[in-house]
């Protein structure tokens, strides 16, 4: 029997010539990332259509199979207000983050924890049983402590919002190790152990931190970070550490804690963090395994980035990676 794609399915559309080159473009990302680490943050905007839900989920799986580690930290932010909403609680943001008073605290718990949580945990275990479901609560994964907004320059009080400050990760890599995929809710107790909201950009760079992780990838509802937002949507490609840390202060709303979270996974040791367009069907996959990169990359500084790669300015470039034809010097590919 033979069995042949569809007529007008994407595969069909696709030579058997091209069909392998997309897949041997993959292979020196294979090697880079095997066994490795990649925590992935999926911000509850990026969650709101299934097709790209269940997209997400396959990601995962075939990042697994591939050897990689995935580990994801997910938000939950459109689906919490709409809860409160529903529950005539009053919300509001300061420097892009949630207002939570204790009673607001217990709806953020009940939404992240049991209801995006879930699905996500579920969407990935209808591929194979792989996902593994907890918070900042579970085996002391996070430690809290109470944080300020700065707004205007001046710190403004926002209630029961932490800050990760420690980071147990023995929880995690127990289930690395089994061969599972943590799905992670930004919640966290502090030492007294009063739970927090941690906006989970933050909660998922202080994971890449304490993880060691290759990369930290967050995938948004915008393309990247505009230049020039909301008045054009000009994408900054790529921003080094201390480019960043000049351009924090005219951050706001969403993008703040998003590129505070990357500055702190570059600044905490990983060689770079990329926030991309969750709306992007297989958004994951083509940041991780192709060269064409999307959104904007935040590298540590002192680093050349040659296409997706980065590597040390002092130690320059192993001359393998000329041969391995993953990039071509001649030509200015797009960076992931
Ligand atoms: N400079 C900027 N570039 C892109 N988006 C921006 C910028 N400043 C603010 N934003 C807003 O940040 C939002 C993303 O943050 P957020 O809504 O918290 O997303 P998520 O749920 O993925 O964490 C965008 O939809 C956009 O409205
Ligand atoms: C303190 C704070 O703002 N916490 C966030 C936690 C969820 C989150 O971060 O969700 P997204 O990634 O979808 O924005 C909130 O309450 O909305």
């Amino acid at each position: 029997m033979i069995i042949r794609p569809k007529e007008g399915s994407s595969t069909s559309r696709l030579s058997l010539v091209e069909k392998a080159s997309i897949l041997t473009e993959a292979l020196p990302w294979l090697e880079t990332y095997a066994d490795k680490t990649v925590v992935i943050k999926y911000g509850g905007n990026a969650m709101v259509d299934d097709q790209l839900k269940r997209a997400f989920a396959q990601d995962i799986v075939f990042m697994k199979r591939c050897g990689l580690h995935p580990v994801v930290v997910h938000g939950g932010g459109p689906q919490i207000s709409t809860m409160l909403k529903r529950l005539d609680i009053p919300s509001e943001f300061r420097g892009g983050l949630r207002v939570t008073t204790p009673e607001a605290m217990d709806v953020v718990r009940m939404v992240l924890v049991g209801q995006v949580g879930r699905e996500l945990v579920n969407l990935i275990n209808a591929h194979s049983t792989l996902a593994v479901g907890l918070s900042g609560e579970d085996g002391g994964l996070f430690t809290a402590e109470r944080r300020t907004a700065l707004v205007d320059g001046e710190p403004v009080d926002l209630g029961l919002v932490g800050d990760v400050t420690h980071v147990r990760t023995e929880a995690i890599e127990g289930l690395i190790n089994a061969g599972r995929v943590p799905v992670v809710a930004g919640i966290a107790p502090d030492v007294n152990g009063v739970v927090h909201n941690v906006n989970a950009d933050s909660a998922a760079a202080a994971l890449a931190v304490a993880l060691k992780a290759e990369r930290l990838v967050v995938l948004t509802d915008v393309e990247g970070l505009y230049a020039d937002w909301p008045h054009s949507e000009d994408v900054i490609k790529e921003l080094s550490a201390s480019q960043l840390r000049e351009l924090m202060p005219t951050l706001s709303s969403g993008m703040a804690p998003k590129m505070e979270a990357c500055l702190r996974a570059v600044e905490g040791g990983l060689t770079r963090a990329t926030v991309t367009d969750g709306r992007v069907p297989h958004a994951l996959l083509l940041e991780i395994f192709t060269n064409a990169g999307l959104g904007t990359m935040v590298t540590q500084d002192g680093l050349i980035r040659l296409g997706s790669r980065v590597f040390r300015a002092d130690e320059g470039i192993p001359p393998h990676e000329y041969a391995n034809g993953a990039f071509d010097l001649e030509e200015d590919e797009s960076p992931s």
